[in-house]
C-alpha cells in the first residue's frame, strides 16, 4: 500500500471524523446515560454545562488511529475481493464483482478492523461519557485526565483484557454490516453509472453517504449494546456478559432501547462516510 495514500487515507477520514465527532458524543450519552430527553436537550445540556468543547471529548485517540483502522477496513476488503475475483481495483469497473463477493469480502474487513478499533474505541466511549467540564476550579475533576490516562487506568485496574471491553459486541456489530456498507455503495453507484464507467464524485459522495446510513441503522442495536458493555465495570458491574447486558435492557427500557442514538448516528454517517468514499475512489484512482 502506497505511503501517499496512507497519509491522504488518514487525513481525509480525519475530517470526516472531526465533523462527524459532535455527533457521536450525543449517540454515546443518548446511548448509555438516562438523563437527557432526547437530542436537542442533549445538545443544550452538553454546551450549556461543558461549553463546545463538551462535543468534541475523546477525539483525539479516534484520529490517531483512524489511519490504522480505516487502512485495514478498506485494505482487507479490497485484498479479499481481489483473492475471491481474482480483479484488482482498476479492473472491477470492467468486470464488476458479484454483491455475494462484496458482501463475504465487506464482513472479512469488518472482522479484523473490530480487533484494531476496539480498544481504542472503548477509551473514546469512557472520555465522552464523562460529564464534567473540562478544568473547573474546586470543582469535581474527571476520572479519566485524557486518552493515555484512561488507557493506563483501565489497564491497571482491569488488565490487558479490559482493554478489549465490549470487542465481541464490536465485532458481531461490524462483521456483518461492513458488508452491508460495501454492498449499498456498490449497487448504488451502479444504478447511477453507465457500464464499464467510474461513478462520477456526486455519485460517490451520495452512494457512500447512503453506505453509511444503512449499515449504521442496521449496526444501531449491537451499537446500544456494545457501548453499554464498554461502560459497565466503572462503579459496579451491572451485566453479566452481552446476553445480559441484552435481556435487562430491554426489560428495562423495552425494545426502543435498540435504537437509541439512530437518527443522530444517520445524521452524522451521511458526511463522514460521504468524504471517506469520495477520498477512497479519488486516490485509487490517481495512483492506481
Ligand atoms: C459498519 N459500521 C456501520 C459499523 C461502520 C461503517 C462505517 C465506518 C465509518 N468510519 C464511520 O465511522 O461511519
Amino acid at each position: 500500500m502506497p505511503v501517499e495514500e496512507f497519509v491522504a487515507g488518514w487525513i481525509s477520514g480525519a475530517l470526516g471524523l472531526v465533523l462527524g465527532h459532535p455527533f457521536d458524543t450525543v449517540k454515546v450519552r443518548l446511548q448509555t446515560q438516562t438523563t437527557y430527553q432526547g437530542i436537542v436537550d442533549c445538545m443544550v445540556k452538553i454546551y450549556r454545562h461543558e461549553s463546545l468543547l463538551g462535543f468534541f471529548k475523546g477525539m483525539s485517540f479516534p484520529i490517531a488511529s483512524i489511519a490504522l483502522v480505516n487502512s485495514v477496513l478498506f485494505g482487507v476488503y479490497s485484498n479479499s475481493l481481489l483473492a475471491l475475483t481474482a480483479t484488482a481495483h482498476r479492473e472491477r469497473r470492467a468486470q464488476p464483482p458479484s454483491y455475494t463477493h462484496v458482501f463475504i469480502a465487506g464482513c472479512t474487513g469488518g472482522f479484523l478492523q473490530a480487533y484494531f478499533l476496539a480498544p481504542f474505541d472503548l477509551i473514546k466511549v469512557r472520555l465522552q461519557n464523562q460529564t464534567e467540564p473540562r478544568a473547573q476550579l474546586g470543582g469535581s475533576s474527571p476520572q479519566y485526565r485524557g486518552p493515555m490516562h484512561c488507557a493506563a487506568s483501565i489497564f491497571q485496574k482491569e488488565g490487558p483484557r479490559g482493554l478489549f471491553r465490549g470487542a465481541w459486541a464490536l465485532t458481531l456489530r461490524d462483521t456483518p454490516t461492513v458488508g452491508i456498507y460495501f454492498v449499498t455503495y456498490e449497487v448504488l453507484c451502479r444504478q447511477c453509472t453507465p457500464e464499464r464507467q467510474n461513478p462520477s464524485s456526486a455519485t460517490v459522495l451520495v452512494a457512500g453517504g447512503f453506505a453509511g446510513i444503512t449499515s449504521w441503522v442496521a449496526a444501531t442495536p449491537l451499537d446500544v449494546i456494545k457501548s453499554r458493555m464498554q461502560m459497565d465495570g466503572l462503579k459496579r458491574r451491572a451485566y453479566q456478559g452481552m446476553l445480559d447486558c441484552m435481556v435487562s435492557s430491554v426489560q428495562q427500557e423495552g425494545l426502543g432501547v435498540f435504537f437509541r442514538g439512530v437518527t443522530i448516528n444517520s445524521a452524522r454517517a451521511f458526511p463522514v462516510n460521504a468524504v471517506t468514499f469520495l477520498s477512497y475512489e479519488y486516490l485509487l484512482r490517481w495512483w492506481g
